[in-house]
């Protein structure tokens, strides 16, 4: 089976945010814009959701959080998630826990790796986090890529006046390491705490993205995922992520959510058209039932930014 939601966009991607918990505290986090509860879903609970998911044609599935890796079963979870045969599995993570997991999650199923990393410098990376962990974050990053997970890519949201000035740097240390370089625009939403540091720090990719064109030996564009334009540059890879009011990114795109406690998630920036599908697994509802209320979570999709 393979769904389509009202405004034609087929349904390939499922993320699962997996806690809200966090062993970061970074200035402009939108906690991947859920509400802030306390309850995450077993592992058993997640994989007969997978199930559902896989059965209605998602064919890439993404962990996150919160940090997904501060869950204890995150190498389970992920071995269950394997053992469906999705075409792709990955975590986003702030990486701090890879030296630990990095190889456990290769040999569990996992394929690739999103880790987010903003500066270079320690004291920039410690004022964005809050925590001194530069150096375990980029222990992490450098274990990840030798165990073969690929691509490594890093997530770096570029801010006005923190570290705008750092991104050829960034560049430069992903290149040397073999890393994708993703540059993130600072999104405001309501799950963000700080309202107002979106505001001040926000940095628009406009100028840079016509830069990078002119730098750029190739440029693709990747159109299932949300039209996002990739540049090759001098043997390097930069992706830019450029959600805020832009029609097209929300045009194109093919992702469904899962909140840690077992709610399906119609849009990142949207909290008010929610589906709980965990009170029915409990209830042990038919497989039939299971489905038709995943549906009602795709047919409640409707594309943020509209022209
Ligand atoms: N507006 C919006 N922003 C998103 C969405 N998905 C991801 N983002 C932003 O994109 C950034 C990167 O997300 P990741 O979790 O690393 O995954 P990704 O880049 O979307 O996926 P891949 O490129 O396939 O690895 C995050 O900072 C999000 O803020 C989305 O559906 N809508
Ligand atoms: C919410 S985090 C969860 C996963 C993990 N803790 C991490 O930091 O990678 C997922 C991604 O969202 C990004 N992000 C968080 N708040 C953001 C914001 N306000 N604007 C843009 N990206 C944001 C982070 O940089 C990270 O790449
Ligand atoms: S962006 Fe990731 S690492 Fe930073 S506070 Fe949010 S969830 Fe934690
Ligand atoms: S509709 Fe737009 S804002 Fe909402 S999740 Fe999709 S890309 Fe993000």
């Amino acid at each position: 089976m393979n769904v389509k939601d009202q405004y034609e966009r087929p349904i390939i991607s499922l993320r699962l945010s997996l806690t809200n918990r966090c062993n970061l505290n970074c200035l402009y986090c939108h906690h991947d814009g859920m509400i802030l509860t306390e309850d995450e879903m077993t592992s058993d609970e997640i994989y007969q959701i997978l199930k559902i998911a896989k059965k209605i044609g998602i064919q890439k599935i993404r962990l996150s959080g919160g940090e997904p890796l501060l869950r204890r079963d995150i190498v389970e979870i992920v071995e269950k998630t394997a053992s469906l045969n999705f075409k792709d599995i990955s975590i986003t993570t702030n990486g701090i826990g890879l030296k630990k997991y990095a190889k456990p999650l290769k040999d569990a199923g996992l394929n690739r790796l999103n880790i987010s990393f903003d500066s270079l410098n320690p004291n920039t990376y410690e004022k964005i986090t809050s925590k001194n962990l530069l150096h375990e974050a980029k222990e992490g990053i450098l274990q990840a890529q030798k165990v073969g997970l690929f691509p490594v890519k890093i997530n770096m949201v570029v801010m006005k006046d923190i570290n705008e000035k750092e991104i050829m740097d960034m560049f430069e240390f992903s290149k040397e390491n073999n890393l994708v370089l993703q540059l993130i625009e600072l999104i405001k939403s309501d799950s963000c705490e700080n309202d107002d540091f979106s505001i001040e720090h926000h940095y628009s990719l406009d100028n840079l993205e016509k830069d990078l064109e002119n730098m750029a030996d190739e440029v693709k564009t990747r159109k299932f995922m949300q039209d996002r334009k990739k540049f090759f540059i001098d043997g390097g890879e930069i992706e830019i992520v450029h959600p805020i009011d832009n029609t097209k990114f929300c045009q194109n795109c093919t992702r469904l959510r899962l909140t840690p406690e077992g709610k399906i998630k119609p849009c990142l920036l949207k909290n008010d058209n929610l589906v709980d599908i965990i009170t029915p697994i409990r209830e042990e509802k038919s497989e039939e039932e299971l489905e038709n209320i995943f549906l009602k979570g795709i047919y409640n999709r409707k594309p943020y930014f509209t022209d």
